[in-house]
């Protein structure tokens, strides 16, 4: 069964945050080895490709455990043609800093790198390079393909930044000098990426699943958040992340965007689902899929698919006449 997914992926496109040497590529590598990989420059054009058909299936961050939720990908998930997700990946993260042959860490004053990995490192460099300034790249690795193309041809102080932070692991790859490694502020700091497909069918229930949903709040009074979330406790639903993203219509107007442990096929889950459908102007289902850490969705006592259905056979019995 493995090889038959194995290979139906070694025949798929899958766009990623690129280029080569990325996070995102490395995660891409532990959920679809075989698969055809294709770089594109940022999230969005890489989730327009799947949108487009140009590509399956793309693979971008989502969150990460030092700066949380990653706006561009939440935002970009949520707006334009209806996209879900289908499975997600964990990766650690360490930083190394590179630049052009012959440089020396005092001759840096601006790094380029993508706004997460800046923010994941920004302590340890203001200590190694005082006054240091970012430069907002759109990703770690587009920072150093640029440096390394401007010293082949001799024009780097036209650049604007003398280093990049990449991925520790693909900083040899850059064929620039590695001025420092484990510059990370939080050694150990996961991101979590997720794979995201057009919507069609959702993967099997595997008993460790999550589901990713937007929602916003039934009316804008003392109590309605409490009421959202009260859906899913009321289920012994678990949330794993809930986060406020602005609506973008009016000051003061959130959505919010949720992962809940469990999956669609779940009774409490889908029982979830149908409270939030009732009491909130608007449900975004985003995806059902297997958790990257395997772990098993915890069952509260009364929460059971059997408790589900044998509490609705009661109550159809009640309709008909018995007691
Ligand atoms: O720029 C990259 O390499 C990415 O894949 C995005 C990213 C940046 C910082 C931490 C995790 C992911």
């Amino acid at each position: 069964m493995e090889n038959a997914v194995q290979q139906e992926s070694g025949t798929q496109r899958y766009a990623f945050l690129g280029p080569v040497g990325t996070f995102t590529e490395a995660a891409l590598v532990q959920v679809a080895p075989a698969a055809q990989h294709v770089p594109m420059p940022d999230v969005v054009t890489a989730l327009d490709a799947v949108r487009r058909g140009d590509a399956e299936r793309a693979v971008v961050p989502i969150e990460n455990s030092v700066e949380g939720g990653v706006s561009a990908t939440l935002d970009a998930l949520t707006s334009g043609d209806p996209l879900v997700v289908v499975g997600e990946a964990l990766v650690e993260i360490s930083f190394a800093l590179v630049a052009a042959p012959g440089t020396r860490l005092e001759d840096v004053r601006h790094v380029a790198t993508h706004p997460h990995a800046w923010a994941q490192c920004r302590g340890t460099l203001a200590r190694l390079a005082p006054g240091v300034v970012h430069v907002p790249a759109t990703s770690t690795a587009a920072g150093a393909a640029l440096l390394a193309e401007h010293a082949a041809s001799g024009d780097a102080d036209e650049l604007g930044f003398e280093a990049a932070l990449v991925a520790a692991h693909s900083a040899a790859a850059h064929g620039l000098d590695v001025l420092a490694r484990g510059v990370e502020d939080n050694v150990g700091a996961v991101t979590r990426f997720v794979v995201v497909a057009r919507p069609g069918t959702v993967p099997p229930r595997t008993g460790a699943d999550k589901t990713t949903l937007l929602v916003h709040l039934p009316h804008n009074d003392a109590g309605s958040l409490l009421t959202m979330l009260e859906q899913f406790a009321a289920r012994g639903v678990n949330l794993s992340r809930i986060e406020s993203r602005p609506i973008g219509d009016a000051l003061g107007r959130y959505a919010f965007s949720i992962d809940a442990e469990g999956h669609l096929a779940d009774e409490r889950l889908a029982a979830a689902l149908t409270g939030l459908h009732r009491v909130c102007p608007f449900v975004l289902f985003l995806g059902s899929y297997p958790r990257a850490d395997g772990v098993a969705t915890a069952v509260a006592p009364g929460t059971s698919d059997d408790a589900f259905t044998s509490a609705q056979e009661w109550v159809a019995g009640l309709r008909r006449g018995l007691t």
